[in-house]
């Protein structure tokens, strides 16, 4: 097993600036809205009781993302061989998709699309942020290369190293065939401190697939929220800290920008796609060929 190293100054730099990570993302980035308004978004207690669905999705999602699954998926469409497509194309095709993981929303993706971008452009945030809300979800595109929902959507956790408590629905990883891992099963696991979440293998969904679909066409801060925006419990409850270098420090602030726009746009009326689509359009074509591959 290949073990991933930092160097002692990549370390000492980064340990520094990672040191305070758990009190830091919250105080720094601390979202302006109320407790009271927080709490109405991904409540998993009240799914538990209310959808039935949600715990059933995050049983078979943890039971099955172990570090070999993600490996054989990063394999299969890291490839970008399955498809040619441009990026509004996509995002009416998923609009048939209805995430199972998801308790804030019955809605198809390209209304969440629209809203979160909608909502970083009411907020005045430059046209690669109001893009990448656009787009972020995009990947669930595996949905329809006939991928099931439980390596397609809902949050992301690393593997191959031990897995935090505050994972969404944790009980559940204890079924995955890595729990009990001689190697896996332990704090740093196949990883060094510090090395960088860009080393890391997250469980395998949306994220790191849309990732590698548009690595060509953007820049860093929008690659970085593409792909670990579902990394809940590192980006909001402040887990993992050991992982991130100073790169990461430096990008997680866009993430909890950017998630704002994801979370609390959920709430918003229904917007009219057939008026917002020339603006879309036109800045989809500003970052992106007509085609490019998936
Ligand atoms: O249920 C949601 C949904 O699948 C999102 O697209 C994902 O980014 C979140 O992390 C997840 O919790
Ligand atoms: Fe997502
Ligand atoms: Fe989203």
């Amino acid at each position: 097993m290949r073990v991933i190293t930092t160097t002692p100054h990549q370390l000492s730099e980064a340990v520094k600036v990672a040191e305070a990570w758990e009190g830091y993302i919250k105080t720094k980035y601390g979202t302006n809205k109320s407790d009271k308004e927080t709490a109405a978004f991904r409540d998993y207690e009240a799914a538990d009781e209310e959808q039935p669905l949600v715990a059933a999705f995050y049983k078979e999602n943890h039971e099955k993302q172990t570090l070999e699954h993600v490996l054989q998926k990063k394999a299969l469409y890291g490839q970008l061989n399955h498809a040619e497509m441009g990026i509004w194309e996509a995002l009416e095709l998923l609009n048939t998709l209805v995430d199972e993981s998801d308790p804030d929303t019955q809605m198809s993706q390209i209304v969440h699309s629209l809203q979160s971008a909608e909502a970083a452009r009411k907020d005045g945030q430059p046209r690669w942020m109001i893009l990448t809300a656009l787009i972020h979800d995009l990947g669930k595109y595996l949905f329809f290369l006939g991928e099931p929902q439980w390596t397609v959507v809902g949050d992301t956790f690393p593997v191959g190293c031990q897995f935090s408590k505050k994972i969404v629905y944790s009980k559940y990883l204890k079924a995955n065939a890595d729990y009990n891992d001689p190697v896996y099963s332990t704090k740093y696991g196949i990883y060094s401190p510090h090395c960088g979440l860009d080393q890391v293998h997250l469980s395998y969904g949306h994220d790191e697939y849309f990732y590698q679909v548009c690595k060509a066409y953007l820049p860093p801060q929008a690659l970085y929220i593409i792909r670990h925006h579902s990394f809940y419990s590192c980006h909001t409850d402040g887990e993992y800290a050991w992982l991130l270098n100073a790169h990461d420090i430096e990008m997680m602030r866009w993430v909890k920008i950017f998630n704002q726009y994801d979370l609390y746009s959920k709430a918003e009326d229904e917007p009219n796609i057939i008026s917002l689509k020339p603006y879309y359009k036109e800045l989809i074509e500003e970052f992106f060929p007509d085609k490019i591959k998936w």
